[in-house]
């Protein structure tokens, strides 16, 4: 199918065009309309005509932007008019909703009259908690904006003017670290001097580079004093003294080229003669006036940017709009000011700087993301971006006094955004912040491998965990330098020169002779087996807990930390648990990864150390037991096994909510507990699900898992004397992180 053709389709398929509106509140019940509408309704009315503020509390208002266009400049298509505008604006609408949980009313206005477009807008505020101003060309959109920001006490943003130079003056900041020019000695030229130019070239003034050393170029060539021609006051201002007549011989020698004009306006003759390692971001869109390809050709030293998706380094606006309205709307924003601009683009020039996690690698086909050429600006699918952006919108906004309502606590605010990008990063976080109030010595066997130091990169930043790598001192120094890492911040033991070695081996002959280790087998053992020597630091306290297995198989990371630490006193094995993050929900499954055929002795001591792992992390367990059978329909040994187990954990534990044998389908239906078994301690609510064997389990887990695409945290070892904790082969990166603070959370118990 032709690319247009998919596009076409893209729109019309289904229900037409890109958005709908979904209510927030029940409307099923006679009681339900008597609430959402009259009479009930009367009641937020009289509150909000007293006290109008509270039209944030009891009204969508305070999360819904206007996205407001007349279709004068729409992406570089130019003046097709407010109508054909609309897909443009409903895709501002989907990337609001998609990036930050913004709602948005698209407004297609008919009209050029600016001042017509001003009384509309100002007429719209009771409805809106802000409004995002959209391909309004320049130079009506300068005096719109304005007018606008002064009548109006919500946040007005013209996003082709601001959100383009936030994007696009981060970058620059970044690139310009990249090829070490200082910005105050910089040469720069902006064609394009409409909403988009203009704004560039003004902000990136106000961070450093010299006025005298921008051009502006516009379809009449250089903007210099005393032009007459296709002026406009705007552009006015930013005139300057040169003889320069043509973009041609105002790139030439420039160290940088921001394009915001019209596609091919860059020729390859102009990129060969630009100053060296020139900065390139040709933004115009759909196509822009050079691309990477053409640029790079001529000139290999240059970093190039655009505005589309679909090469590196993608300078667009959709990389700021929607966290800055976050976190604009979170504070109750009278506006957007330069400071809360500023801070947006310092937020996302240093998350560029910063370790990419997996997830972003994967959700761009795993390419290598790393802060360089190819990566200047972070990608619109970093969840991060929200969590950056958003907070250091806010702060700046209530630093510079124009929050209404200001955040009290940064941290809940972070954690409040991360619950919007699903409830698995709302559970992390609260497992993190419980790692962060006391981080443990993670001790990290494998502590050569690069994914194993990316996440010891963010375990650090996070302030999660003190990881202590194991590993020879030289390559892993070489390896962090690589990855940009500051080595000094990691401790790194190197066993076979460790002081500790000697009293290691004579340890763990001491715990093994017996058991058929030879001194000269420790030896080997302790000195070349980092296993061995990692559990021997949790053993000695050297450590507090040891997180390996990324390169080795389950039995090989298990046996050194059984043969050293062992399992607690009185219990019969060591369990797994995986912790099963749902969108609605976080459950436990358990045993899914250790025993085979657990007896019901051990299966009553799985469901009491699983449910001591779910209060541990804040949440109050209630266990099913399960069973094909509920409480004795089938009498068979295996259900009468469970039976035999409830019972056991009942008599250890009777303040704890458990019950079975149930079928798991009653362990979470409410309404069918309710009416069949209203006897049982667990009504339809369950959230640690113990399984009768381990294949129920571990299939269990792997279907939710591939099928129902809940996030699978774990194995979560449990009944070890100290705690050990194994990776899975084929982890990435952010498992490794959650699991280090599982590690982490687990050792402050002990
Ligand atoms: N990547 C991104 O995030 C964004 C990209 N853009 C892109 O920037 C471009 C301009 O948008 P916007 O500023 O809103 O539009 P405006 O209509 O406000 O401004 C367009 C400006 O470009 C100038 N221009 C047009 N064609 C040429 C050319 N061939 N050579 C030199 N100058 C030219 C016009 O000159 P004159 O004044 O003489 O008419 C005018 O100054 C569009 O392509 C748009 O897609 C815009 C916003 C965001
Ligand atoms: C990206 C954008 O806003 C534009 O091209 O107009
Ligand atoms: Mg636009």
């Amino acid at each position: 199918m032709s690319k247009r053709q998919d596009a076409l389709d893209y729109h019309s398929q289904g229900r037409k065009g890109k958005i709908e509106v979904i209510t927030t509140k029940p409307c099923a019940t006679s009681r339900d309309l008597s609430l959402a509408y009259s009479p009930g309704v009367a009641e937020p009315c009289l509150a909000i005509e007293k006290e109008p503020g509270l039209a944030y509390e009891y009204t969508a208002k305070g999360n819904l932007v206007a996205v407001v266009s007349n279709g004068t400049a729409v992406l570089g298509l130019g003046d097709i008019g407010a109508l054909a505008g609309k897909p443009v604006m409903e895709g501002k609408g989907v990337l609001f909703k998609r990036f930050a949980d913004v709602d948005v009313f698209d407004i297609e206005l008919a009209t050029k009259d600016p001042d017509e477009i001003i009384r509309t807008v100002k007429l719209l505020e009771p409805t809106f908690g802000g409004i995002n101003l959209e391909d309004i060309k320049g130079p009506e959109c300068f005096y719109i904006e304005e007018q606008l920001k002064e009548i109006m006490d919500i946040p007005v943003f013209h996003d082709d003017q601001h959100g383009t130079a936030i994007i696009a003056a981060a970058g620059m900041l970044n690139a310009l670290e990249l090829v070490d020019k200082k910005i105050e000695d910089v040469k720069m030229v902006v064609n394009g001097a409409g909403a988009a130019g203009i704004a560039c070239a003004n902000l990136v003034i106000s961070l450093g580079i010299k006025q005298e050393n921008v051009i502006l170029c516009d379809t009449k060539g250089v903007i210099y004093k005393g032009r007459t021609e296709g002026m406009n006051a705007y552009k006015e201002r930013l005139a300057n003294e040169t003889s320069a007549r043509s973009l041609g011989e105002a790139v030439k020698g420039a160290d940088i080229f921001f394009g915001v004009s019209a596609k091919g306006a860059l020729t390859q003759e102009m990129v060969k003669s630009m100053g060296r390692d020139p900065i390139i971001f040709a933004m115009a869109n759909p196509d822009p006036e050079i691309t990477p390809p053409e640029a790079l050709a001529v000139r290999p030293d240059a970093i190039v940017g655009t505005g589309r998706s679909d090469y590196p380094n993608q300078v667009n606006n959709v990389l700021c709009f929607p966290f800055l309205f976050r976190g604009a709307l979170d504070v109750h924003a009278r506006a957007i000011n330069e400071e809360m601009k500023v801070a947006a683009v310092h937020a996302l020039a240093n998350l560029a700087r910063q370790d990419v996690p997996d997830s972003v690698r994967k959700a761009y086909g795993g390419e290598e993301i790393s802060f360089g050429r190819n990566y200047i600006i972070p990608k619109p699918f970093d969840p991060r971006v929200l969590l950056h952006v958003a907070p250091a919108v806010a702060r700046a906004a209530m630093d510079s006094g124009v929050a209404r309502r200001p955040v009290e606590d940064m941290d809940r605010y972070r954690e409040q955004l991360e619950s919007l990008q699903g409830r698995s990063k709302e559970v992390m976080r609260i497992l993190i912040n419980k790692a962060r109030t006391n981080p443990k010595r993670v001790v990290f066997p494998e502590g050569d491998q690069e994914k194993i130091l990316r996440a010891v990169q963010i375990l650090l930043d996070e302030g999660i965990a003190r990881p202590v790598l194991l590993g020879e001192k030289e390559l892993i120094r070489a390896k962090m330098a690589d990855l940009h890492m500051e080595p000094d911040q990691v401790e790194i033991i190197d066993p076979p020169t460790s002081p500790d070695l000697e009293g290691y081996i004579d340890e763990f002959f001491r715990l093994r002779q017996r058991k058929g280790i030879t001194l000269a087998e420790a030896k080997r053992l302790i000195m070349k087996n980092r296993n061995y020597f990692g559990a021997m630091m949790v053993h000695m306290g050297d450590a507090d807990t040891l997180l390996s297995g990324i390169d080795h198989h389950y039995p090989d990371t298990i046996r050194p930390a059984l043969e050293v630490i062992g399992r607690q006193d009185g219990l019969s094995k060591v369990h797994g648990a995986y912790m099963m993050v749902t969108k609605k929900d976080v459950v436990f499954f358990a045993d899914t990864t250790v025993n085979i055929e657990p007896s019901a002795e051990e299966l009553a001591e799985i469901a009491l150390l699983t449910a001591r792992k779910a209060q541990h992390l804040d949440i109050e367990p209630r266990v099913a037991m399960l069973s094909f059978s509920n409480f004795g329909s089938t009498q068979h040994p295996l259900s009468i096994k469970v039976k035999k187990a409830t019972a056991l954990i009942k008599e250890r534990d009777p303040a704890l909510v458990v019950d079975g044998e149930m079928q798991a389908n009653v362990a979470l239906d409410p309404e069918l507990s309710a009416k069949q078994f209203p006897f049982s301690a667990v009504q339809g609510n369950a959230n640690v699900f113990i399984f009768p064997d381990l294949q129920s389990g571990n299939i269990c887990y792997k279907l939710l898992n591939k099928l129902g695409g809940a996030e699978a945290i774990g194995p979560i070892l449990m009944g070890m004397k100290k705690p050990i904790h194994v990776l899975q082969r084929g982890d990435d990166v952010a498992d490794i992180v959650n699991m280090a603070a599982v590690a982490v959370v687990d050792a402050q118990e002990y």
